[in-house]
């Protein structure tokens, strides 16, 4: 693998770049990751992972936004990086463990097409509905159907953290002029001392439902796995979904188990767009 070599990859719309820290000569600094996140002036992504060593897991990642902040987990972000982790030979396990700021999951590649890791399973850890741990600044132990005020809007709001923290609102019907308008609003409010990400949720049959996703240091996205798991525990929380749930996105579907404990798996589809290396030109600017 060269030096500064890039893997592109979607899940469900949602794209990341792969790096490997011992592959890297630049420091990924918070206007390195805007300027290669951007599409103007680099290769254009919703985020950026990056392998790391982990010495609790098999394996470790670190997350950036593209705004440069750091994310705890990505359930997009996971998958993708667990087929990089498999396709590119670092394991030839089809189980293993990563690390990230939000905690130790653990993978399956559930179906391999042409050699490569196609449908991907991630124990995602346990849904906390703690308002502290999430965190919000709401004084009530649980921040479910709180009302928040933003702007003209008065909305109910759901909380929980599945190692990232996550707003949802229920709606009769979803309208993205309205997750662009007020996404950001809800995201950067003085309720959520980290900021948030925030999903519009439509309830379809109790195994079913659409979301809409603003995230918090990305914007507007096509899908997001952790979103699909927030609004999935939320969704159980108020008893109006089974056990399992199929996550509707714009960008595609996700397989979303919660067990009566709280342990959230997510499974679904991750492709791979491309693969490079960043030029010398873009390394003199991103180190300058
Ligand atoms: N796209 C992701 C979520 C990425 C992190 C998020 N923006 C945050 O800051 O928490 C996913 O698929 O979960």
């Amino acid at each position: 693998m060269n030096e500064n070599y890039f893997v592109k990859t979607h899940a469900l719309g949602n794209e990341y770049l792969v790096f490997n820290e011992e592959k890297t000569n630049f420091k990924l600094t918070q206007k390195a990751i805007q300027r290669i996140c951007n599409v103007n002036f680099g290769i254009g992504s919703d985020g950026i992972l990056l392998k790391v060593p982990s010495n609790k897991a098999d394996f470790g990642l670190r997350i950036f936004n593209p705004d440069g902040s750091e994310a705890e987990k990505s359930g997009n972000g996971l998958r993708i990086f667990c087929k990089y982790i498999y396709d590119y030979g670092f394991t030839y396990n089809k189980e293993f463990s990563v690390e990230t700021k939000g905690g130790i999951v653990k993978a399956k590649i559930i179906e391999i097409s042409n050699g490569k890791a196609k449908i991907i399973s991630v124990e995602m850890g346990k849904a906390n509905f703690h308002s502290k741990e999430i965190p919000t600044r709401f004084t009530k132990t649980e921040v479910i159907g709180e009302k928040l005020n933003i702007q003209d809007k008065e909305y109910e709001i759901n909380c929980v953290s599945v190692g990232n923290p996550h707003c949802v609102i229920l709606k009769k019907e979803l309208n993205i002029d309205e997750i662009k308008q007020y996404g950001h609003l809800i995201e950067t409010n003085n309720y959520f001392p980290n900021r948030i990400n925030v999903q519009f949720a439509k309830v379809l049959s109790r195994s079913e439902a659409e979301i809409l996703i603003w995230e918090r240091g990305a914007g507007f996205t096509l899908a997001s796995g952790t979103s699909s798991c927030a609004v999935a525990s939320v969704l159980r929380k108020r008893n109006l979904v089974d056990n399992e749930v199929k996550i509707k996105m714009p960008g595609g579907e996700l397989l979303i188990e919660i067990e009566d404990n709280w342990n959230v798996k997510m499974t679904g589809e991750v492709r791979q767009i491309a693969a490079g290396t960043l030029s010398d030109e873009l390394i003199e600017d991103l180190n300058k």
